[in-house]
């Protein structure tokens, strides 16, 4: 591990004038972004189809190299991570995985383990302990054998929760995690990421699309709109009628579930 990496315990992810122009884009993807991802919270990032969101992950992850800008985790430039110290901090369950088909289940949620692993080294007691804690939270232990040729889709979806989370890292960041969840496995999820937060103090980070989900589980919301930072802020400053309306451009009421006593959101198509 590099020295420096140990120096600082920062605030948590900063983002400072993060642009990104892929080569045969017109316009830049993420355009001139300041952002500031504060440990111990639980995020929605939430905006538009094509916003940025998951270009913002990809940066934050390094799959994509800013054109220009910076990203520092812990007070630490991400560009001085190692790839394999990068993945005991942060861990993603992207958008749509295709799993190789020739595993098993478990097998898959093993692979978390590896940033933990020496090279060649069998799987310790703490692993198969973390693989059993994630794939009972993620309700997958039942699925340990069976090929992930054979899973459904949501399935796929709570192995590949489970792997990320199996890698036990500070920092969580899911893109679109509930996205073919059935409601049960939705709550279930949220649930657990909310256990996760508040027990073993994870910062998550969730890409969603649903505005109630993100309301009733994230305590701070990003809202994107056109590559930029619409607002971050607390759920409820963040969430309100005029943004909501300018960053989708439809019609909100904002009502009160009176069994929670949260906000919910119901929009309306302009025409109605
Ligand atoms: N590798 C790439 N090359 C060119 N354009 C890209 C690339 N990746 C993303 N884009 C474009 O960048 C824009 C933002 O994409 P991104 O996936 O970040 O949006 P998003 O907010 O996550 O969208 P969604 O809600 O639909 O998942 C889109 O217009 C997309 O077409």
């Amino acid at each position: 591990m590099n020295k420096n990496l140990n120096k600082t315990e920062g605030k948590g992810i900063v983002v400072e004038s993060l642009s990104w122009h892929p080569p045969k884009n017109e316009k830049p993807v993420l355009n001139n972004l300041n952002c500031l991802i504060e440990k111990g919270n639980i995020y929605g990032i939430i905006g538009p189809n094509g916003s940025g969101k998951t270009s913002l992950v990809k940066n934050i992850l390094r799959f994509i190299e800013p054109e220009d800008g910076n990203i520092t985790l812990d007070e630490i430039n991400l560009k001085h991570y190692k790839r394999r110290d990068l993945a005991k901090k942060i861990a993603l369950v992207p958008q749509n995985t295709v799993l190789d088909s020739s595993f098993r289940t478990y097998d898959i949620v093993m692979m978390g383990r590896i940033p933990h692993q020496k090279r060649f080294a069998n799987a310790s007691e703490t692993d198969s302990d973390m693989v059993q804690k994630a794939m009972l939270l993620t309700d997958c232990y039942q699925l340990q054998d069976k090929s992930v040729a054979t899973l459904s889709g949501g399935e796929s979806q709570r192995v590949v929760t489970a792997r990320a989370i199996a890698q036990d890292t500070q920092w969580l960041i899911l893109d679109e995690p509930t996205s073919s969840l059935d409601i049960k496995h939705q709550l279930e999820l949220m649930d657990s990421l909310k256990k996760l937060n508040e027990k073993k103090g994870k910062t998550i980070i969730a890409v969603l699309h649903d505005i109630n989900i993100a309301a009733a589980y994230c305590n701070r919301i990003i809202m994107m709109k056109n590559g930029q930072i619409h607002s971050n802020g607390k759920t409820e400053e963040v969430l309100t009628k005029e943004n909501l309306n300018n960053v989708y451009e439809v019609d909100f009421e904002i009502l009160e579930n009176t069994r929670t006593g949260k906000k919910y959101y119901v929009p309306y198509a302009n025409d109605r």
